[in-house]
């Protein structure tokens, strides 16, 4: 059991100084002539200045030294031999057909969150602020004296395999598989693994995650927002060689410094990463007949600047009673004008018979699917009885409006392309009844 704290809420005005440096906020101001403790002042911005109250998100951060104290940035390449890091769109030709990736493989030799990261499949511009991508990690030792922020967007992070202790500017997490966190624009963070870890993580440019509106569900449900969790303040004052790896327009950059960044004694402010377990996910459905559409298992969305319209929403499958009369139970066949990847974190997922927790499923724009010929006559046959349904499983689902490039590690060289998934609907028989025509 972790003794580490956390504040709860999501968005909310936060305040948090470390106890073993007591009254380090300044009161009544942000910036004084001399800070508390000999700190210095530093703002974080995650919206421009001038956004609406609604949506402006910045911190106050007191710390040891300022970010600014590094050395300049200089390329970083990841010790990879494929894959990595990549905006490239281009990489590869467009590739529209329905996608499944067997469970990626985790590295035997040591790699680290940075160092295991590539990117799937995604679209739109770090520059213009408007863009999603997908990436993978795989790895299995700790970042060394490594820390990473990203300058491009934020990270909603994934764990399916092992538990993340991921150490912020803001506090430490734990993220254990079931949990997901979102560290955003330029936050440092590091990140520890305890084995063979992976996971996945959907970026997005240019705005940031939110709670979606519950309409006349009311006041309550999905994602409550007193189960978001945001750590308190933990400093370390650490001399030594640190590497900053910073993620700008798609490439990396070191930079040395000879001072830990998670020197933040207090900070206040409404910008902070957070933690979620899904478990605590309300779960809202149909209790009469057909089946609604995903967005009702919304966790979190980013919204474009066209009403209703998600760079990207993160929407869960969880576990839950199953009622429906009259009715066809699994996900309807479909054709989406949104591009939808998914991600199996334990058990397997309700449309595809023996889906594997690792592997991941992309559906493109206009893409048709849904069942598998095995869930299809299956569903269609059975007893329709209340019946629990994903019991220990957990799939995922992000799901964009952009239309996304596969890159050319996610089309070929991750090595677990399943070729033989377009087969698991060549079984799907004509049933139609010609005498009633
Ligand atoms: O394709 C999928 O499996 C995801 C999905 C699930 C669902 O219940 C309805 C629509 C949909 O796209
Ligand atoms: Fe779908």
């Amino acid at each position: 059991m972790s003794s580490l704290k956390y504040l709860t809420g999501f968005g909310n005005e936060f305040a948090s100084s470390d106890p073993r440096c007591p009254n380090a906020l300044p009161e009544g101001q942000n910036s004084p002539q001399t800070c508390p403790h000999g700190l210095y002042a530093e703002q974080l911005s995650g919206s421009a200045f001038t956004c609406p109250r609604t949506s402006n998100e910045r911190s106050w951060l007191y710390r040891i030294l300022p970010s600014a104290k590094h050395l300049p940035f200089k390329p970083y390449k990841q010790a990879v031999q494929k894959g990595g890091i990549t905006h490239n769109w281009d990489d590869d030709e467009p590739n529209p057909n329905q996608l499944r990736w067997n469970p990626f493989p985790i590295p035997d030799e040591e790699k680290d969150f940075v160092d295991g990261m590539s990117t799937v499949c995604g679209a739109g511009d770090a520059r213009t602020r408007n863009g999603v991508a997908i990436h993978i990690y795989a790895c299995n030792v700790g970042m060394k004296n490594k820390v990473m922020y990203n300058s491009d967007g934020d990270y909603l992070i994934v764990p399916q395999q092992g538990k993340l202790t991921v150490k912020t500017e803001f506090g430490i997490m734990e993220v254990e598989p079931n949990e997901i966190c979102v560290v955003q624009q330029g936050m440092r963070f590091h990140v520890n693994v305890e084995g063979p870890s992976r996971g996945y993580i959907l970026e997005i440019f240019g705005t940031h995650f939110v709670l979606p509106d519950l309409g006349p569900i009311g006041a309550n449900g999905l994602a409550n927002p007193r189960d978001f969790l945001t750590p308190v303040a933990c400093f370390e004052k650490v001399l030594g060689e640190f590497t900053i790896v910073s993620k700008f327009q798609g490439k990396l950059f070191a930079a040395q410094q000879d001072h830990s960044p998670f020197d933040v004694v207090a900070w206040h402010g409404n910008y902070a990463p957070y933690k979620y377990d899904l478990d605590k996910f309300m779960v809202i459905n149909a209790v009469r007949y057909d089946h609604p559409d995903p967005s009702i298992f919304t966790v979190l969305t980013a919204q474009t600047t066209r009403p209703g319209v998600a760079i990207a929403d993160f929407v869960i499958f969880p576990p839950r009673w199953s009622v429906h009369e009259h009715t066809f139970r699994p996900p309807y066949y479909h054709r989406n004008c949104m591009s939808e990847f998914m991600g199996v974190i334990k058990g397997s997922y309700e449309a595809k018979v023996g889906s594997k927790p690792g592997s991941a499923t992309l559906h493109s724009m206009m893409t048709p699917h849904g069942p598998d010929a095995a869930c299809f006559n299956a569903a269609s046959k059975a007893d329709l009885v209340p019946e629990f349904i994903g019991k220990g499983s957990q799939a995922f689902m992000f799901e964009s409006s952009f239309s996304m490039a596969v890159t050319k590690w996610g089309n070929e060289t991750c090595e677990c392309v399943d070729e033989e998934y377009y087969k698991c609907w060549q079984g799907l028989q004509d049933n139609f009844d010609e005498l009633t025509v």
